[in-house]
This record gives C-alpha cells, sequence and structure tokens, in this order.
C-alpha cells in the first residue's frame, strides 16, 4: 500500500475519455510532477484524486482507504488531500489570517483560538507572518498564492496538489511561490503538482509523470526522463520546452 493508490482509473466527459487506464502509487514523501500538453488529463487526474470528479472505473485509495462517492467519504478526503489552485480563491472581505482560519474552524471544528494560532505558525510558514491582518487586495499575487498554500497547510493534510500554482503569477513572483513548495518538498510533504516550470520539476521532484491522451506515456526520475526520453511525444514535448 502506497499513501496515493490509483488502480485502473477511466474518467469520461460524455464520450470524451480523458483519463483511459491510470495506474499510479505515490509514496509518502514522494514529489511527483505531472506534465504533459494542455488536454493531456493533468488536471483531471488530480481533481479525481481530491474526489473533486466523480470516476467512472478503476479506483482510489488515500492511505489504504478507498474513495468513494458518498459525501461523508468526500468530506474525509478532502480533509486529507489538500489542493492549491492556479487562482488563489482568498475570500476579499477576510483578512489572510482570516482566510487560513475559516476552513479550519468551519470543517475541523477548531475553536477561533486553536485556528489563529494555527493560522499564524502557518503564515509564518510561508513567510507572511507580518501579513496576518493583511487584505487579499493589499497583497501581490505571489503574497496571495503563498495564503492559500498556509490554508491548505492549516488542514494538516497527508497530501498536497498543486494545479498550475504559479500560472497566474507575474514573472518576478513565479520564483517566492515556487521556494515555498521546494521547501515544502524538503520537509517531507507528499506533493503532485502539474506544472509547466520544467526546471522546476527537474530540480526538486523524485518522479516525473509524462501525461499523452489520458495515459501516462512515460514515468521516471526526472533525470532518466529528460535525458533519456523513449518516445516521439515526449521528445517533442522537451523540445518545445
Ligand atoms: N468539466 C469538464 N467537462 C467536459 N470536458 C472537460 C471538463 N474538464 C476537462 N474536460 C476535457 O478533458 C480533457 C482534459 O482536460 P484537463 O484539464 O485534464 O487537461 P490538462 O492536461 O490539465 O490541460 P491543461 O494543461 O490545459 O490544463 C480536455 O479535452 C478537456 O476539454
Amino acid at each position: 500500500m502506497s499513501l496515493i493508490d490509483i488502480d485502473a482509473l477511466r474518467k469520461s466527459y460524455g464520450t470524451n475519455e480523458v483519463l483511459k487506464g491510470i495506474d499510479l502509487h505515490i509514496e509518502k514523501g514522494e514529489v511527483i510532477a505531472l506534465i504533459g500538453k494542455s488536454g493531456s488529463g493533468k488536471s483531471t487526474l488530480l481533481r479525481c484524486i481530491n474526489g473533486l470528479e466523480t470516476i467512472n472505473e478503476g479506483a482510489i485509495s488515500v492511505a489504504g482507504e478507498q474513495l468513494l462517492q458518498d459525501d461523508l467519504h468526500l468530506r474525509a478526503l478532502r480533509q486529507k488531500v489538500g489542493m492549491i489552485f492556479q487562482q488563489f480563491n482568498l475570500f476579499p472581505h477576510k483578512t489572510a489570517g482570516e482566510n487560513v482560519m475559516l476552513a479550519q474552524q468551519v470543517v475541523k471544528k477548531r475553536s477561533r483560538s486553536e485556528a489563529e494560532a494555527m493560522a499564524r505558525r502557518m503564515l509564518e510558514r510561508v513567510g507572511l507572518g507580518a501579513k496576518f491582518d493583511a487584505y487579499p487586495d493589499q497583497l501581490s499575487g505571489g503574497q496571495q498564492q503563498r495564503v492559500a498554500i498556509a490554508r491548505a497547510l492549516a488542514m494538516e493534510p497527508m497530501a498536497l496538489l498543486c494545479d498550475e500554482v504559479t500560472s497566474a503569477l507575474d514573472p518576478e513572483l513565479v520564483a517566492e511561490v515556487l521556494q515555498v513548495v521546494r521547501d515544502l518538498a524538503a520537509e517531507g510533504m507528499t506533493l503532485v503538482m502539474v506544472t509547466h516550470e520544467m526546471a522546476f520539476a527537474r530540480d526538486v521532484c523524485s518522479r516525473l509523470v509524462f501525461m499523452h491522451e489520458g495515459r501516462i506515456h512515460e514515468i521516471g526520475a526526472p533525470e532518466e526522463v529528460f535525458a533519456n526520453p523513449k518516445t516521439p511525444e515526449l521528445r517533442s514535448f522537451i523540445g518545445m520546452h
């Protein structure tokens, strides 16, 4: 059993089969980069792992517990697996601190003081200890994304899924967010990330998963996969980046 077990996963939207039999086993502490062309199914795979999409066939388990589609299971799953999106989705009328506190109070039923203490620790962890009282529009995009990361960490997830977390940022703000992700990886957080940052993927990830037309086309250590692409599809993808 791995931390995340994905077996023979199939997912369709209508007649469009987007995931065509995915097998992937992710160990605790692994950092996985999902790469591939637009439309290859990367985001859909992440969304299936987090229960945001129903699956058509196959199975997904997190920490040995199979993901079922009923509400109770999904709620439990979302507490185990955090997700960070391209858009930060912060509440504009709440401060950074309140944004990090909210789900803890609602979902984890933590008291206000417990949630606040955790929010302060997590904001500190992403380098925003001084921004507890700042509103999102007083923060840069990079800082807002770091608040979103702090919000996910405050739920104490077993794994974090990151869907193109730097794609909405101005180029000069990308590095600060990647640094936070790099620190999390170094601390042993299990990460599954869809990314277009190839240099980052090469540096930080333990395994690279190249998806093509709904299948895992190549998989392996980044240095091997990049140095020795076995298929023309991956050669062409690397050539484009
Ligand atoms: N909610 C949806 N309804 C219908 N089709 C969808 C939906 N979400 C995704 N798709 C289709 O599924 C396919 C895979 O999309 P997905 O977003 O997973 O790809 P991706 O590899 O993440 O691409 P990108 O890099 O552009 O985000 C695409 O053909 C897309 O049009």
